[in-house]
């Protein structure tokens, strides 16, 4: 049922209030950062906070916060005030756009001053930059950095090894080329603050993150051994102890209500001291929205659920687990019973192609095959081959213990067996 229009009250740092009625369906975040921008010009707001029963305060960063904020007004009404219509208006006090130093629990010390009129040229761009072209979280300038190499080169930007030269603090720096607005940077680098209080030895550290023009710059812990897509395949008994530290690290996100959305081997990091860590967390919804705006496309290791556009969670991340487990362990995809991930309309392919059309290698008649064998299917059971896939380890060289984990990390074996 959706909910009447009501009041937010925006309660500013000297205590003047501006009311606002919204009705609760429509209203966004990013609106509601507009409304701030236009009430108080003078500051930059990224984010903002609400009080729950006890008077504490709860921060907004995303829309999905924004409907648990409206859900919790809602559900804390007296249904005798709601029949007759009485709504007392919602507090929200906006939230500065703070510098992160007290929070960054890496204990990274770097220059905090203000920030400089000109950013150096960035490693695969000239020009220079003015202050208004930076937006900024964490304490780390594009000129405070020196690249030294690139580590590798994903879908949608570049790895960079880097060294922060006043601490001489060596790490990876990922950029990404975004054509978004200044309002939508703001809450990316909003929502990436959360990083800085993560807190695990199987999460990459985050020290910052900062806008140049339409890029973006993320700074996290560098590791010398990279991504594990160089070591497979993978033996079983090393695969048992990286995933350990994968499940402990998702665990630790989950806790934190934060979905990884990208398990793959690309994403888990190695290094010469024996520790295995993820890295890409989306916990930027906003920048997993505009990458997959600006990147068209799904990949092989995404649930059927996800791809196909429905709503996803803890299972379809088990899911990717799976097949990330599988690729490890055999050095290639489980790409015969993966077909079905690939969307109809992303990239072009199709439920309908073969694996090596998929992948973008030549093909010829016997694609054409299976096609006419995918079609046959539909015809005659009135749905598509895919509908219930099972991920199969059959190779007899696996342990029993492993291929059962293995094809137990399918979405419907998840939802049913843990009710998540
Ligand atoms: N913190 C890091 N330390 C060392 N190497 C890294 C680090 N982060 C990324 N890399 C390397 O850079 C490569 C490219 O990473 P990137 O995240 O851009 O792409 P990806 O994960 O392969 O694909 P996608 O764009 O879909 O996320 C990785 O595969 C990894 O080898």
């Amino acid at each position: 049922m959706s909910e009447p229009p009501f009041t937010i009250r925006i309660r500013s740092e000297n205590n003047e209030d501006m009311d606002w009625m919204v009705k609760p369906d429509e209203v966004t975040f990013l609106q509601t950062l507009e409304v701030f921008s236009q009430i108080m010009p003078n500051s930059s707001h990224t984010a903002f906070e609400y009080e729950d029963e006890d008077g504490d305060r709860i921060t907004v960063r995303s829309d999905d916060e924004m409907k648990d904020m409206f859900n919790y007004y809602f559900g804390e009404m007296k249904e005798e005030d709601r029949a007759r219509g009485l709504f007392p208006p919602l507090i929200i006090y906006p939230k500065h756009g703070k510098t992160p130093q007290n929070r960054n629990i890496h204990g990274l010390k770097i220059r905090t001053g203000s920030q400089p009129e000109e950013a150096a040229p960035a490693p695969n761009q000239g020009g220079q930059v003015g202050l208004e072209g930076i937006l900024f979280c964490g304490d780390i300038t594009k000129d405070s950095l020196h690249y030294v190499q690139m580590l590798g080169q994903g879908n949608g930007g570049r790895v960079y090894r880097a060294v922060h030269k006043p601490t001489g603090k060596v790490m990876a720096v990922k950029e990404i080329q975004l054509d978004i607005s200044v309002v939508i940077q703001k809450q990316i680098i909003s929502e990436l603050e959360i990083l800085y209080k993560c807190n695990s030895r199987m999460i990459i550290s985050f020290f910052g993150a900062f806008f140049l023009e339409n890029r973006i710059s993320m700074c996290t812990e560098f590791m010398d051994g990279g991504s594990l897509d160089r070591y497979m395949p993978v033996e079983e008994k090393v695969l048992g102890q990286i995933s350990l530290c994968v499940i402990e690290g998702m665990l630790y996100m989950w806790n934190l209500k934060i979905l990884h959305r990208d398990i793959k081997p690309y994403n888990i990091l190695v290094n010469t001291a024996g520790e295995v860590k993820l890295c890409d967390f989306g916990v930027s919804t906003q920048l997993v929205k505009s990458i997959a705006t600006t990147f068209l496309g799904t990949n092989v290791y995404m649930a059927p659920e996800r791809v196909q556009g429905h709503d996803y969670g803890k299972p379809a991340e088990v899911w990717s687990f799976g097949v990330t487990l599988f690729e490890l362990a055999c050095g290639k995809l489980p790409f015969a019973s993966l077909v079905k991930s690939i969307a109809t309309t992303f990239l072009g392919t199709n439920v309908y192609m073969a694996p090596e059309r998929v992948q973008g290698h030549d093909y010829g008649k016997p694609a054409e095959v299976w096609s006419f064998g995918v079609t046959l299917f539909e015809l005659a059971c009135g749905k598509l081959p895919f509908a219930s896939p099972q991920l199969k380890l059959s190779d007899e060289q696996f342990s029993p213990q492993l291929v059962d984990f293995v094809n137990k990390c399918d979405t419907e074996h998840v939802a049913e067996e843990y009710g998540v």
